[in-house]
């Protein structure tokens, strides 16, 4: 037996949800350029869970769903209020919040295909509550009853901020959400999978998937390339700081891919996101160091930014908390992986592969009082 280093290359499923070949990504066939565009995050929650773009009347249904689904039970709110909140990163609340959401669901372990996609629109709809409601508790403010009349992108920002948010922003949290809403295999997606595949509960493969979205080299780079931006703070500094970072052989945060190689073809459209919005709150340096880093690692390195790049300077100049980034990477991710956690139910098989055993060789035990 022969290992595949962090299985790269190793096809480990069939999946009708997401595809990324010759670099181009798309879901259900819709190639991204096309839906980030076009397409509502609600357009393309259902296009991942069904296969399909909604008609009108199913689109209204599934916004309807979410938003009689947006509120949190009083002992989620209660938790956060229990943390030692100076020390607890926003994705550990959250993940601790979805794992306590499983308790207060009679549903928790019914594996009906029905009961599943109840409970999936359930988390879909809750997930933003959670991330909103720690934000503010955590300063001391009164969690944000979601408002049933605004969309899904709108009402995260309405809970969050307590004040119904610009047209710009709520266009560029929409957009944002597309993007990132599923990504075939990704370290997470593949974590949700292996988690239901011992038929364990959707709450289980959740919690599971935001555990591996929250490190840096996953969904947590968001934040820290905002941490490196933020070190670095002048467009004079970011040639000797990139330079003195790549011959230091450090990772610069948001560049490169597992599986692509010519570069990400999300990370275009939030580089024009971050230009716009950096221009209209008055800081366009973050843009402007942004996209020299790029000319350096990509022109020297040959390696492209990936989708965190560029989404750091776009959350950062909506006003987000640059801890919040990765938390909404999750908002938008939790419709993938109840897309997979689903379709692995449909045709599941326990998920276990093999190890290419290094340790020592056959060993005879012997009692502890004889060991030297
Ligand atoms: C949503 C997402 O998850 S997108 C990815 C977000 N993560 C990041 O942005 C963190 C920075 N990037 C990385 O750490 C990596 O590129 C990963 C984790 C994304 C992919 O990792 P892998 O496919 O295992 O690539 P690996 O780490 O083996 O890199 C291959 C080579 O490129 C180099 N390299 C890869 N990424 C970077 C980077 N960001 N900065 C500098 N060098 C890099 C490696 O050092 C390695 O060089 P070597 O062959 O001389 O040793
Ligand atoms: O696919 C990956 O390995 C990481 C990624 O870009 C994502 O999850 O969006």
């Amino acid at each position: 037996m022969t290992a595949t280093r962090g299985l790269e290359g190793v096809v480990a499923t069939t999946s009708s949800i997401s595809s990324i070949i010759d670099d181009t990504l798309t879901y259900a066939g819709y190639d991204i350029d096309d839906l980030a565009e076009n397409a509502s995050f609600e357009e393309v929650i259902y296009l991942l869970w069904h296969g399909n773009l909604p008609t009108q009347a199913q689109l209204d249904e599934l916004k309807s769903q979410l938003a009689e689904n947006a509120d949190l039970p009083k002992e989620v709110l209660d938790h956060f209020k229990t943390y030692p909140i100076d020390q607890v990163h926003p994705m550990a609340a959250l993940r601790s919040a979805v794992s306590l959401l499983g308790l207060y669901d009679s549903e928790a372990d019914v594996m009906t295909e029905e009961s599943n996609y109840q409970k999936a629109i359930r988390l879909q709809a809750k997930m933003p509550a959670i991330v909103a409601a720690f934000a503010r508790v955590r300063k001391g403010l009164e969690p944000v009853a979601p408002n049933k009349n605004l969309g899904f992108a709108a009402n995260f920002l309405y809970m969050l901020n307590d004040k119904e948010p610009e047209a710009i922003a709520v266009e560029a949290i929409d957009k944002a959400l597309v993007l990132h809403a599923d990504h075939e295999l990704n370290a997470s997606t593949f974590t949700a999978r292996v988690c239901v595949a011992t038929l364990s509960d959707v709450y289980s493969g959740v919690t599971a998937a935001i555990g591996a979205l929250k490190g840096p080299l996953h969904g947590g780079a968001n934040e820290a390339v905002m941490k490196m931006l933020t070190e670095i703070g002048t467009l004079e500094n970011v040639e000797p700081a990139i330079r003195s970072k790549m011959d230091n052989k450090e990772k610069i945060m948001g560049f490169g891919h597992r599986v692509y190689r010519q570069g990400d073809p999300r990370a275009k459209h939030l580089r024009e996101m971050s230009k716009k919005l950096t221009e209209l709150t008055g800081e366009p340096h973050w843009y402007e160091m942004s996209t020299k880093i790029e000319s350096i690692v990509t022109g020297e390195k040959n390696l492209p930014p990936n989708v965190d790049f560029y989404s750091a300077s776009v959350y950062h100049s909506l006003g987000i908390d640059h801890d919040l980034f990765t938390p909404i990477f999750a908002v938008s991710r939790v419709s993938g992986w109840l897309a997979h956690i689903l379709e692995q139910y449909a045709n599941n098989r326990l998920i276990r592969p093999r190890a290419d055993y290094t340790g020592p060789g056959m060993q005879k035990y012997i009692p502890v009082e004889q060991r030297g």
